[in-house]
Formats: C-alpha cells, sequence, structure tokens
C-alpha cells in the first residue's frame, strides 16, 4: 500500500506503475473519494465543535431556553450520526482501492506486460555433459525407488508425491543443512504455521486479487499459506519495534499449499510443481532505508546463490519486469536452476523487496533514533524450496548408472558419495 500523501504528491509516478504493472485502477476514484472522505471528517468535526459549543452554553443558559437548546443539540447529533454512516462507506470504499495500489517499481526494472520481458543477469555454473543419456528426475525416482508418484494421487489427488527412503531423508536434511547456513549468517530459524487468518494474507498482498490460489478452511475462517512469508509478515502486526530489533532476519520453515489453480497442464511430470511442499524462506524486517533495502536484497541474492553453489547446480538470475513482479514489489530477482532434462532454466528461488507497501498493510512499524514511529521495509527470498530443488539437483549429478553423486556439501550430512 502507499501512502495517500504520497500519491497526491507523485500522480504522475503512481499512474506509471500502475499502467507498468497492469493494474486496473481507477486513480481519479480513488482520489475522488479520498477528497469525499476528507470533507466528510471536516463536516463531522465542525458539527461536534458546534455541538460542544451548545453544550458548553447549556449549563449558563437561561432555564427557558433550554428545551431549545437541547433540541438543537439532538438533531446535531442526528446529523452527525447520518454524516459517519456515509463516511463509514466512503471510508471502506477507498480502504479497498488502496489496497490494489502497485508497490513503485525500481528505476532498472524491465518495463513491460509479463516474464517475457525479464531479462538475464548472469549465469553461474558450467552446465554438465552426459556422456551418456541423462534421465529426467521421474524415472530416476522410478528406478531408485524413491518417491511413489501414483498409489498417492489416490490419496491426495493430482499434483501430490511421496518421498521414499534416502531421498525423504535427504530433503529434512537439506533443510537443515539450509538452515545451518542461514544461522551461519544471523538468520534464526523459525518454524511458522501454514494456516493463517485472512488478515495474514492481505498484508502480504496475497489478497484480494489471489484468493482462488489458496487453500481454503471456511469453517475456522482460516487458510493454508503457499509461503511461510505470510506468518512472518504478520507475526509482529501492531507493534512498534525499538530501533536497536532491527533489522530482525528470520529463516522461516513451513509446509506451503498451492492451489495451482492457473497452471492446468503445466509441470503435470514429477516435482516440479505440487500442492504441497516445504520451504525455508529468508525474512528481513528492516529500517525504511531504500540503501539498508538494497543492501539486504543483494545478502538475501547472495545467500541461495551460495547454497546453490555448495550444492553444485548450474543457475542464471534473472531481474523481473515490471509486469512479473507483482503488485508490491520494488525490485524481484528470481534464481532458474539449470534441469537437464528439459533442457532450460526453471524457477527455484524468488527475492523480493517491498520496501514499506506490505508493512503498511501489515501495520509494521519501528520507533528510529529521534523517536520518530515510521513503517519498516520488508524482504524476502526463498532459502530452499523442495521437492523442486530435487529436480536440479538429481539431474544434474546422476551418473549412468541412475546412481546420484552427491555434492561435497551433503556427503557428511548423508554419510556417503552417493544418495
Ligand atoms: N507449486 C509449487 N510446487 C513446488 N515448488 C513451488 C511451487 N510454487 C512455488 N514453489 C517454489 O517456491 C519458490 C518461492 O515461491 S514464490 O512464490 O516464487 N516466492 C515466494 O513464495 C517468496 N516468499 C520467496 O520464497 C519458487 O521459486 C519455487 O522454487
Amino acid at each position: 500500500m502507499l501512502s495517500l500523501p504520497f500519491i497526491r504528491d507523485n500522480r504522475a509516478v503512481v499512474e506509471k506503475a500502475i499502467a507498468d504493472k497492469n493494474v486496473s485502477l481507477d486513480l481519479d476514484a480513488l482520489l475522488a473519494l479520498d477528497g469525499e472522505v476528507r470533507g466528510l471528517k471536516t463536516e463531522i468535526d465542525e458539527l461536534r465543535r458546534q455541538r460542544n459549543a451548545i453544550s458548553d452554553s447549556f449549563k449558563t443558559a437561561d432555564p427557558a431556553e433550554r428545551p431549545a437548546l437541547g433540541a438543537k443539540a439532538k438533531e446535531m447529533g442526528a446529523k452527525t450520526s447520518e454524516i459517519e454512516a456515509v463516511l463509514a462507506d466512503k471510508q471502506a470504499a477507498l480502504d479497498a482501492l488502496m489496497l490494489r495500489l502497485p508497490g513503485i517499481p525500481w528505476e532498472g526494472a524491465p518495463v513491460g506486460p509479463d516474464e517475457s520481458a525479464n531479462t538475464i543477469v548472469r549465469q553461474e555454473g558450467a552446465i554438465p555433459s552426459f556422456d551418456f543419456e541423462p534421465r529426467d528426475h521421474v524415472a530416476l525416482l522410478e528406478m531408485n525407488d524413491w518417491a511413489d508418484l501414483s498409489r498417492i494421487v489416490n490419496v491426495a489427488g493430482s499434483r501430490m508425491y511421496a518421498l521414499k527412503g534416502r531421498l525423504a531423508m535427504l530433503e529434512q536434511a537439506l533443510m537443515f543443512w539450509a538452515q545451518q547456513q542461514l544461522a551461519a549468517e544471523g538468520f534464526t530459524t523459525m518454524t511458522v504455521p501454514a494456516l493463517a487468518r485472512p488478515q495474514a494474507f492481505v498484508a502480504t498482498g496475497h489478497f484480494p486479487g489471489h484468493e482462488e490460489e489458496a487453500y481454503a478452511v471456511p469453517a475456522d475462517d482460516l487458510y493454508l499459506a503457499g509461503t511461510g512469508e505470510i506468518a512472518l509478515t504478520s507475526l509482529h502486526s501492531g507493534e512498534i519495534l525499538e530501533s536497536d530489533k532491527l533489522p530482525i532476519l528470520y529463516a522461516g520453515y513451513s509446509p506451503c499449499f498451492r492451489r495451482e489453480a492457473g497452471s492446468a497442464g503445466r509441470d503435470v511430470r514429477g516435482l516440479l510443481r505440487v500442492h504441497q511442499f516445504y520451504k525455508l524462506e529468508q525474512y528481513v524486517i528492516c529500517e525504511d532505508d531504500d540503501a539498508v533495502s538494497a543492501e539486504w536484497h543483494a545478502r538475501l541474492l547472495a545467500n541461495a546463490e551460495m547454497l546453490l553453489k555448495a550444492l553444485e547446480i548450474p543457475y542464471q538470475v534473472i531481474e523481473a519486469s515490471t509486469g512479473d513482479m507483482g503488485l508490491g514489489k520494488f525490485r524481484m530477482n528470481d534464481i532458474e536452476s539449470w534441469v537437464p532434462s528439459l533442457g532450460k532454466y526453471r524457477e527455484t528461488h524468488s527475492c523480493s523487496t517491498l520496501h514499506d507497501w506490505q508493512a503498511r498493510r501489515a501495520n509494521l512499524r519501528w520507533r528510529d533514533g529521534d523517536r520518530k514511529v515510521r513503517f519498516v521495509h520488508t524482504l524476502n527470498n526463498t532459502a530452499l524450496a523442495s521437492p523442486r530443488i530435487l529436480v536440479p539437483l538429481l539431474e544434474n549429478h546422476q551418473q549412468a548408472d541412475g546412481r546420484v553423486k552427491l555434492p561435497k556439501a551433503l556427503q557428511g550430512l548423508m554419510g556417503g558419495e552417493f544418495l
């Protein structure tokens, strides 16, 4: 969300963000509502002032005049309530439009409608060349009995899987290993729930707009989150964080649930796109200073690259376009990992800076050195998301006989050179 003073003073910038992020929002209607709300508030204040004046005069008034004064006060009270009802409706309409406002993208973001406008920042790690016909991850799962992709569908429906044996253990080991790497970078590991109240989805920007992507639990007015970002964004809602508590660095581990409503037919084979997965989420709450945010964005990206380099997975860093980065983002860099069976890079990480766009929605504030209360900045990036990360991991390290050679970083954890 943006502040109304910012919108009033930066109309052209906001209009450009609305256009560049393909948002359908009538800024004139929003500002007209803002004007009406301010007018109604002024009217109410004036009525209250007059009513108070009458009440004050009541004590010293001639007894004969009191009935008329009482009637006047009563009439003003009725008028005030009438205007307050109108104000409530206008305020609700304004609040709804405010939630649709885009965050202003950084000036270096490629302007374009969707991911087709994304650009490649750089590529890291040599694409492996095999002296045998490489298998895809599903074939590797089958020949090593590392997953059940069929029976489980009878139990839980499509896009579901069960990992087995050493691969199931590797998934757990990977998450612990990543938590250790992030702890060394100062991030506090947290396990967070997937269940969350609707307001938590509004705070991150998932609602309004993406309700159909979340599984609902209507009996309890809860939804299942698709990312630990949702719990972490609202964890400190309503608090005023002292400056010595910033930055807050969380490594949030959670199950993630996504309906993938819009993904029919995409990635239907295997582990790339499933309804339930596990993610370790890097999350930062920092002071509202653009340079500080930019520094944390770079560090979140570097952390993810550190993990990919240790896993010896080739990848490329992507600069997201204005149309692909999402409503609230200032900047988004995806990392795409090489998948040999597809002969292309596929997204495994997504690093975002949101400035105070989420903080305003989540009511996340801090007290600066001058004791001034301000909204914070929030950032997030994937550390590891499994089972998707297993796809490049297994395929890039496969041997001719179908065994998978573990990267050195995991050999100690898994007690051997091979999975
Ligand atoms: N349906 C899915 N199945 C498997 N993995 C998924 C799915 N959706 C997302 N992921 C993984 O989760 C990562 C982060 O998802 S994201 O929506 O791009 N971004 C976020 O959730 C941010 N909070 C950063 O983690 C993706 O890069 C991908 O690796």
